[in-house]
């Protein structure tokens, strides 16, 4: 199947002279919820410009379900609904007639049939007579979707879809995602928020300083970058950790009350069970007693910050 989105060698650099995108390739698959993650400034929403025609790419092709970005930019661009942050002010209009408008702007002939589809799958049909100005937040962006999804398109951007909006509404919003996937709508997603990705991606791409770091399933990204920390509680504290116990990579608390273990996830079967009971029979032979243990496991915020605090 062609893929969703295919970015080759693409570099953009601004009429200031600022370099904001260097040789990106990357590919998206049809039907995939994709992650982008970077840092203010990374350079996430210049690649989503150029993908969605906005931008101009300095150097560099990108194709969208087959179709040049350039040149054939019109059938490109009817591949894609972008989702924006913010509503704009349409305030005073209906949402059967801002969605069914989005759908002309695309040079679509009207489809009563495709609207009413769309809106009762983000459970808005009820509220198609309603002046936008009416509904809740959460209402409110999920007419975003609808206006996005109006000339049915088979790629979804959505820019940061949860920002600013609270639990509830974010938890809300990642079921209607996943509900849009099984639809077979691929969902290229933006995020500060980690916790989204790690929730909803298939894959996960990070950007830094204008450069894809990397590109990863969410799982295995998680189980090869991932650690577990397993911590003792120790009721009388250590001064220092004996010296029978540096086969293990082990850290005491300025206290001295807590002995922190780490290890890699990837390692985390059989051989570091193993690790785990070589280190407590050690224990007590160097006569360490402890009396409560946790254990934890580095999340994708965990990940990210370390991925991108080795480039800084
Ligand atoms: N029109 C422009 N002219 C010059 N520089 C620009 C322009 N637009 C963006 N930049 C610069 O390009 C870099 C990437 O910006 P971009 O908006 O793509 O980042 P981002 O990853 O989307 O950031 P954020 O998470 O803050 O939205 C930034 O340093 C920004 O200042």
């Amino acid at each position: 199947m062609e893929p969703a989105i295919r970015v080759n060698q693409l570099s953009k650099s601004y009429a200031s002279g600022f370099k904001a995108l260097q040789d990106i390739d990357l590919t998206i698959e049809s039907g995939e919820i994709f992650a982008l993650l970077g840092p203010n400034g990374a350079g996430k929403t210049t690649l989503i410009s150029i993908i969605c025609g906005l931008v101009n790419p300095t150097q560099g092709q990108v194709q969208v379900a087959g179709h040049d970005i350039v040149t054939e930019y019109r059938a490109a661009r009817s591949k894609i609904g972008l989702v924006p942050q913010e509503l704009t002010n349409e305030a005073f209009e209906t949402v059967w007639a801002t969605v069914s408008f989005s759908r002309g702007l695309f040079g679509c002939p009207p489809d009563p049939d495709h609207i009413e589809r769309v809106l009762r799958s983000l459970t808005l049909w009820d509220k198609r007579n309603n002046k936008l100005i009416t509904l809740s937040g959460g209402m409110k962006r999920r007419v975003l979707i609808a206006k996005a999804l109006a000339h049915e398109p088979q790629i979804l951007f959505l820019d940061e879809p949860t920002a600013g909006v609270d639990v509830e509404l974010r938890r809300e919003m990642w079921q209607v995602v996943r509900q849009l996937r099984e639809t077979g709508v691929t969902v290229i997603l933006t995020t500060h928020y980690i916790e989204e990705a790690e929730e909803m991606a298939d894959r996960i791409g990070v950007i830094h300083r204008g450069e894809i770091v990397l590109v990863e399933d969410k799982h295995r990204l998680m189980r090869q970058l991932g650690r577990k920390q397993l911590s003792l509680h120790l009721p009388s504290p250590l001064q220092r950790i004996p010296p029978s116990l540096n086969g293990h990579q082990l850290e005491l608390t300025e206290d001295g009350h807590e002995l922190i273990y780490t290890y890699d996830v990837a390692d985390a079967s059989a051989d570091e069970c193993g690790g785990i009971a070589t280190l407590l029979g050690e224990l007590r032979d160097a006569g360490i007693h402890f009396t409560d243990l946790n254990t934890r496991q580095s999340s994708l915020e965990d990940i990210f910050v370390s991925l991108v605090r080795e480039r800084q």
